[in-house]
C-alpha cells in the first residue's frame, strides 16, 4: 500500500465522524511552532566574554558536534527546518546577538545585532521571537536580577529587557508577524525566605517600569514566564505561577505557562482552558520535566495530546502561541529539534483528528461512557497514516526517514567541527 493509498483509507475512518480530513491538513499549515535556538548549542550564546551557564537551569550531556558560531547555527537550524513539516518560528535569546567581536553589555544591545538573523528569517521564510537573557552574566551571578536589592542591578536589568522589547518590535516589522517578547529571571532562594513579599514588590515595580515603555504591539508581543523552583531556588521562586498570572491580567500581558514549571501532579494542560475565559491569548514552553525541569525533548505523550487537544477543542490555534523549551546534550542536537517539534506537530494533527463536537455533547448529555469509550477508541485511529502522508506533501522525509539525513549531516558537518 502506498503513502496515499494508506492515506485514503485513514480518511474513510475519519469522514465516517464528520472529520474532514484536507480541510484539517489545510489548519495544520497554518499553525508556527516558535524552535528555540538554544537547543542548538547548550544555551551557550555568542557573547564576546560569556559566562557560564547559570540561572538555576542546566543542560546535561556533551554529545560532539554542537554550534558555535552564527553561521553553524542557522546551518543546524536549517537542516531541523527541513525535516519538519509546516512553516515556523525561530526564537532567540539576547546572548545569540552578533556584535563583531565587540563586546557589548546586554542593557546597550540594539536591533543592529540582529540584523543577520532577520535576513535570515526573510530568506528562510520564518517568523522570529525573542528573550532578554537574564542569566549567565556577572549581575545574576547572586541568582537576582528584577528583583534584586541593589537598584543600580535592577536598573541594568530592567534597560536590558526595555532594549529587548524594542529588538522584539523590529523584528515584528521588518518580518510582518509579531514577535513574542518573553520574559524569564530566575530569582529566588535556596532556603526558606523570611519575606516572600519585598521581593515581588519590586519584581512588580521592574515589570512597571519596563513595560512603560511603548512599544507597537502590532510588531511585539510581551509575555511573562513563571516557574516553581530552580537549581539554587528551590525554596522560593519571586516570580512564581500567581505572581504572572496575576501580574499578565492586570497588564494585560501573555501568561507564558512552561510544562516543566510546575509541581508534577499539576498539568498545563488543565489551566489552558482557564486562562483563555479571562486572556486574549497564551504563551506555551513545551517541555518534557522528568523528575524536575531538566528539559528533555518533547515525546508524543498523553500530556502533549492533552494539551494540544485543549488548544484545538477550545478552538484557539490562533491564541495560543505555541513555542518549544528543552536542551539536551545527551543526543544530535539536529535530531531533538526534529524529534521535539515533529511530535508538538503530530499532536496538533492528533487533536485535530478526534470528533471534540461530538464528545463535547457526550458530556453534557452525562453519557460518559461513550465518552470515555469514543476518547479511547480514537487512540488507535489511523492518525499515523494521515501523519505520513501530510510529511509526503509537505516535502520532508516520511517516518524514520528524517534520521538517516541526520546521520548524513552529521557525517559531513556535524563531525567535522
Ligand atoms: C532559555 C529559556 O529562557 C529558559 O529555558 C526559560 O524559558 C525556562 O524555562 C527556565 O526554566
Ligand atoms: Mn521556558
Amino acid at each position: 500500500m502506498t503513502i496515499k493509498e494508506n492515506f485514503e483509507l485513514a480518511k474513510q475512518a475519519y469522514s465516517k465522524w464528520g472529520i474532514d480530513v484536507e480541510d484539517v491538513l489545510q489548519k495544520l499549515k497554518s499553525v508556527p511552532i516558535s524552535i528555540h535556538c538554544w537547543q542548538g548549542d547548550d544555551v551557550a550564546g555568542f557573547e564576546v566574554n560569556p559566562s557560564e551557564l547559570s540561572g538555576g537551569i542546566d543542560v546535561t550531556g556533551n554529545y560532539p558536534g554542537k554550534a558555535t558560531t552564527p553561521e553553524q547555527l542557522r546551518s543546524d537550524l536549517e537542516k531541523a527546518l527541513s525535516l519538519i513539516p509546516g512553516k515556523h518560528r525561530v526564537n532567540l535569546h539576547a546572548i545569540y546577538a552578533e556584535t563583531n567581536g565587540e563586546v557589548v553589555e546586554r542593557d546597550q544591545l540594539e536591533p543592529k545585532h540582529f540584523e543577520n538573523w532577520v535576513a535570515w528569517a526573510k530568506e528562510q521564510g520564518l517568523g522570529l521571537d525573542y528573550n532578554p537573557t537574564l542569566f549567565s552574566h556577572p549581575k545574576a551571578s547572586d541568582g537576582l536580577t528584577l528583583s534584586h536589592p541593589d537598584e543600580e542591578i535592577r536598573e541594568f536589568w530592567i534597560n536590558h529587557c526595555i532594549g529587548s522589547r524594542k529588538i522584539g518590535e523590529y523584528f515584528g516589522k521588518e518580518l510582518g508577524t509579531p514577535a513574542l517578547t518573553n520574559i524569564w529571571i530566575p530569582d529566588g532562594y535556596k532556603d526558606i525566605p523570611s519575606d516572600r513579599l519585598t521581593p515581588r514588590q519590586r519584581l512588580k515595580d521592574s515589570l512597571d517600569k519596563i513595560f512603560a515603555v511603548p512599544v507597537d504591539e502590532s510588531y511585539n508581543l510581551d509575555a511573562v514566564e513563571s516557574k516553581v523552583f530552580g537549581i539554587g531556588s528551590e525554596s522560593y521562586v519571586v516570580g512564581s505561577h500567581e505572581f504572572y498570572l496575576g501580574y499578565a491580567l492586570k497588564n494585560d500581558k501573555i501568561c507564558l505557562l512552561d510544562t516543566g514549571h510546575y509541581h508534577p501532579t499539576e498539568t498545563v494542560s488543565n489551566k489552558i482552558s482557564s486562562m483563555l475565559l479571562y486572556s486574549d491569548k497564551v504563551a506555551l514552553h513545551v517541555s518534557r520535566p522528568v523528575r524536575w525541569d531538566s528539559d528533555h525533548v518533547v515525546i508524543l505523550d498523553d500530556e502533549l495530546k492533552e494539551i494540544a487537544l485543549e488548544v484545538v477543542r477550545n478552538d484557539a490555534l490562533n491564541r495560543v502561541i505555541i513555542g518549544l523549551d528543552f536542551f539536551d546534550a545527551s543526543i544530535n542536537r539536529v535530531a531533538a529539534w526534529t524529534i521535539g517539534t515533529r511530535n508538538m506537530v503530530k499532536a496538533l494533527l492528533y487533536a485535530m483528528l478526534v470528533p471534540n463536537e461530538k464528545l463535547k455533547q457526550l458530556q453534557e448529555e452525562g453519557n460518559f461512557t461513550e465518552r470515555l469509550a469514543l476518547m479511547e477508541e480514537f487512540k488507535t485511529y489511523p492518525f499515523g497514516a494521515i501523519w505520513d502522508y501530510y510529511c509526503e506533501q509537505m516535502g520532508v522525509p516520511v517516518k524514520e526517514a528524517w534520521l538517516e539525513e541526520v546521520k548524513a549531516y552529521e557525517k559531513e558537518v556535524l563531525s567535522k567541527r
